[in-house]
């Protein structure tokens, strides 16, 4: 019979488990022999998740991958409120480390049946005993499939120290729950041939653990297991921007603010340059409400000290753009700031922005520059064409029973 598994079976353990994490939302998650990083790679995406740490014992499998979970060029450039921190270590399912303690839900995808008898029972005590986490998720083939899987003789992978029965699987889950306080609820994924799933289960089978009430991780905390507390290798850490650091809050707010005093400015010069319907228009279709506002800008006196630099072809001046007009204009500079007043704190210290004395207003240079000069603002490089700018608008059947092995 030819039996493949839609999508593959690999696939259908991993989103179990992100089936899981988008119902239970759990914040800190970790994944036990994970391997290559594959299902981490998948949970970085559930952001209600603020710690998502990997475990395993092969470091040189870990680190093939591990750059696949750095953040990319959209966390960076639109940083939101949540926050991840990433850590991956190098260590063994079989010894305890007490930064893995008060988890919300610990998987161990396809794991178990690589390890010993011994160290199974090793496995249980660190995992329900020491780290204590409120949920877990564990799968393993059934062998009571492996009938329908051409080829499987003894075990589905040479690596296997066993591979058990439905019965054999559950009576090792219900002691756990009876030693350390836990109940299980049993499923799986990778449905048999019709009419045939009763009698034989899923190809891989899912025990899905949740602690029972009066274990308190918090306590378990605070106990000191001194000679075992760091006995796993950090081979990977990071942090996802979050709004939630001062530092990323103000680089977003200032961006923000620069921009729209730079829109703002620009249209007042048009207006005072006698543009003004094309210019009010734009506010209008746009800004809405805050075509009436841009009468509050105004220049200010003096030039520069850059304008003064730049020689007597180019000219500056200043446009002074309120920040009331900024705060209640452009909802992300208010979102970012929570106040006016907060506006004014975040600002005043920042290089890049320059504020009126007052500190009521963004001062922005607007450059003038005869007809001539102009020309040089197109940048023609040696060949005198245009210099393109920076930001120019800018299994096989048996892999997938095994997956990863
Ligand atoms: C079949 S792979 C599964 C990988 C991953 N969980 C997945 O679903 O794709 C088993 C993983 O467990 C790891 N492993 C085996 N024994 C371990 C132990 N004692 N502690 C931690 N990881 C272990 C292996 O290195 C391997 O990456
Ligand atoms: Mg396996």
């Amino acid at each position: 019979m030819d039996l493949t598994f839609s999508p593959p079976l690999h696939k259908q353990r991993h989103q179990f488990v992100v089936d899981f994490v988008k119902r239970n939302k759990p914040k800190k998650v970790v994944d036990l022999g994970c391997g290559e990083c594959t299902l981490l790679k998948m949970l970085k995406f559930h952001r209600e998740i603020e710690l998502l740490v990997g475990v395993d014992v092969n470091g040189a499998k870990v680190k093939k991958k591990m750059h696949g979970l750095a953040p990319i060029s959209t966390d960076y450039l639109e940083p939101s409120y949540d926050q991840l921190r990433v850590e991956l270590y190098q260590g063994s399912v079989t010894q305890k480390d007490a930064r893995l303690k008060g988890f919300d839900l610990v998987t161990s995808i396809e794991l178990i049946e690589h390890l010993t008898p011994a160290d199974v029972e090793l496995f249980s005590e660190v995992v329900f005993d020491y780290m204590t986490p409120k949920t877990v998720i564990i799968s393993t083939p059934n062998s009571e499939f492996n009938i329908f899987l051409p080829g499987v003789s003894n075990y589905r992978h040479s690596d296997h120290k066993f591979e058990w029965t439905r019965a054999e699987f559950r009576s090792w889950a219900m002691k756990v729950c009876l030693d350390y306080g836990y109940e299980v609820e049993f499923t799986g994924v990778g449905k048999a041939p019709q009419g045939q799933q009763e009698a034989v289960g899923f190809c891989s089978q899912i025990g899905v653990f949740y602690q029972l009430g009066g274990r308190d991780c918090c306590k378990t905390l605070l106990v000191n297991d001194a000679e075992d507390l760091f006995s796993y290798t950090l081979l990977y850490s990071i942090n996802y921007p979050s709004l939630c650091d001062n530092n990323i809050l103000r680089r977003v707010l200032v961006s923000e603010v620069l921009y729209w005093a730079e829109k703002l400015k620009n249209r007042w010069m048009e207006e005072q340059a006698g543009g003004i319907c094309d210019a009010v228009a734009l506010c209008q279709t746009e800004e809405g409400a805050c075509a009436e506002e841009m009468k509050d800008l105004m220049e200010w006196s003096g030039a520069s000290d850059s304008a003064e630099k730049q020689g007597s072809c180019t000219s500056s001046r200043i446009v002074a753009v309120p920040l009331d007009v900024l705060w209640s204009c452009y909802p992300k500079v208010r979102m970012l700031s929570g106040s006016l007043c907060n506006l004014k704190h975040l600002l005043m210290d920042e290089p890049n922005i320059k504020l009126s004395q007052d500190s009521s207003a963004v001062l922005v240079n607007h450059w003038e520059q005869d007809q001539e000069e102009e020309e040089d603002d197109y940048n023609l490089d040696d060949s005198g064409y245009p210099e393109a700018s920076l930001h120019s608008n800018s299994a096989e059947q048996e892999e997938d029973w095994e997956a990863n092995d």
